[in-house]
């Protein structure tokens, strides 16, 4: 089965759980495993072993100030001694982020993973989902950010993460975490 780790910060649970909800929708289709970069953006040593075996790694933080929180940008980092040896070339590579306003800057955070990835001699994977953008769509409806970049979801500030993020774009994580398992899938067979 394909290896698939995501990799993600979260300062208050909101990306916590829509990590989860990417985790679980790659669930079934490869081994997924998650890993939470801790307050001073740090992982355990032995991470970086598994990242190199890894067949897809997925990223995720909230947005913070219009990028990546400064923890996950000390991960990124770190992660140039693996650039050095390339160590992550052909992987598939993919993103996440939550932020409390509708728009908030999102996409830069987005833009972010994906040049991370490119540095890196990664695939990206794009969302893959059309926009729920009709007068009738609402946070209950998948996508309803109109991402394409990788999945985003909207906390609002006064939200505890049991409240948000909201079904919508769980499910829009869900959605993503399959495709991307689904893809890696693919390739470890060719
Ligand atoms: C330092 C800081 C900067 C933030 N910057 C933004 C921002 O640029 N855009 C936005 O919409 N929300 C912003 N927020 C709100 C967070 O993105 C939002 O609370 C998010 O749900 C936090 O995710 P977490 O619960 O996983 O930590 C910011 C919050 C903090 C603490």
């Amino acid at each position: 089965m394909a290896k698939v780790e995501i990799v993600f910060f979260s300062a208050e649970g909101h990306t916590a759980r829509q990590a989860k909800a990417v985790a679980d929708g790659a669930r079934g289709h490869a081994d997924v495993r998650v890993w939470s970069l801790d307050a001073d953006g740090n992982i355990p040593d032995m991470l970086w072993e598994t990242l190199e075996k890894a067949d897809a790694i997925i990223f995720g933080s909230p947005t913070h100030m219009g990028g990546p929180a400064w923890q996950f940008k000390k991960f990124a980092d770190l992660s140039s001694e693996v650039w050095h040896q390339r160590g992550w070339q052909n992987k598939l590579a993919g993103g996440f982020t939550t932020s409390a306003s509708t728009n908030g800057d999102k996409n830069e955070t987005l833009n972010y993973f994906i040049t991370f990835a490119n540095q890196h001699g990664m695939l990206w994977v794009s969302l893959g989902q059309p926009a729920a953008n009709k007068q009738e769509n609402g946070p209950d409806d998948m996508n309803w950010t109109g991402a394409n970049g990788g999945a985003m979801a909207i906390s609002p500030a006064n939200s505890d993460p049991s409240e948000a993020p909201r079904s919508g774009d769980l499910e829009s994580a869900r959605a993503y975490g399959a495709r991307i398992a689904q893809m890696a899938s693919r390739v470890e067979a060719a």
